[in-house]
């Protein structure tokens, strides 16, 4: 677990989003801010993230999306010269804090990028690798957790009869879904999605949207996305970014129809970015 590892933190005050909301966050992101060296890419923002809902963070290129959803994770601390101020709440405790057991969080917080990027292995051990480093070796076990991944992420019909064939032999697609199944078998609550589905061809792209649609049953999901027709198809909460900045954060459709602020009407119509 986690928490065996941290410190509990200071009373939280994460804000709430515009609109009022219905579930009650996973996250609460206090006062973020994100360096790369002596730039500031993320300017102390606050926002509070809804368990079992999509977020979508949208805004253009540069704007501090991607830095953002890594920083959940940890995964800048892979950066050198990158560093995180302020706090992101989940269970009680500061993601942020020196404390914590990284390892442990990534299974909790897990990630999947823009390009799929299955190991060079079988289906079978993709699913397998992180579950047998994490101490699960009987057999049974497994192929009940590659079974399951695979059904969760939509792909199991497809590959039940090659499971042990490459994993490079699949789509694009497929390879994509396989990673989501392999993030699947840590058994997440948050799922981090960086342009999931930007590099598939349009009925790949379709398949990976209702997937993370029906995942959201179980996990809390933060996807950043260029696509706005994807982020208004299917997420629930949708965050505006410019220059490091939240500029909007609402219900999607809020944002979508009836935006509070003229530089998001700008950005969803087309005019920059
Ligand atoms: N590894 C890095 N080292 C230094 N600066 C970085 C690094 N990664 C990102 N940045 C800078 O931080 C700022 C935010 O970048 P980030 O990649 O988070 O934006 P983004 O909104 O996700 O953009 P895109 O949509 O193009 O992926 C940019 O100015 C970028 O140049």
């Amino acid at each position: 677990m986690v928490t065996a590892f941290m410190e509990k933190t200071t009373e939280n005050q994460a804000v709430q989003s515009n609109s009022q909301s219905h579930k009650e966050p996973i996250l609460r992101v206090n006062n973020l801010e994100i360096f790369y060296g002596e730039k500031r890419a993320v300017n102390g923002i606050s926002m509070d993230i809804e368990k079992k809902s999509i977020t979508a963070l949208i805004g253009p290129s540069g704007c501090g999306k991607s830095t953002f959803l890594r920083s959940i994770n940890r995964m800048n601390d892979l950066i050198p010269g990158a560093r995180a101020e302020g706090e992101i709440i989940y269970e009680d405790l500061n993601i942020l804090s020196e404390q914590i057991n990284v390892v442990a969080l990534r299974k909790e917080i897990g990630m999947v990028f823009q390009k799929p990027n299955p190991f060079p292995k079988s289906i079978y051990e993709n699913i397998t690798h992180a579950l047998k480093f994490a101490g699960i070796k009987k057999k049974s076990k497994l192929d009940e957790i590659v079974e399951e991944s695979l059904k969760k992420a939509a792909l199991w019909e497809e590959v039940k009869d090659r499971l042990h064939k490459s994993a490079l032999s699949l789509s694009g697609g497929q390879q994509q879904r396989l990673c989501i199944a392999r993030t699947i078998a840590m058994k997440p609550t948050v799922m981090l999605l960086d342009e999931p589905s930007s590099a598939l061809d349009p009925i790949s792209n379709a398949k990976v949207e209702d997937l993370i649609v029906d995942l959201k049953q179980e996990y809390s999901i933060i996807i950043v996305t260029h696509n706005m027709q994807q982020a208004s198809r299917i997420s629930d909460k949708t965050a505006f970014f410019l220059s490091g900045d939240i500029i909007e954060y609402d219900n999607t459709e809020k944002i979508f129809t009836n935006p509070a602020v003229k530089k998001t009407e700008e950005y969803i119509s087309g005019r920059f970015g």
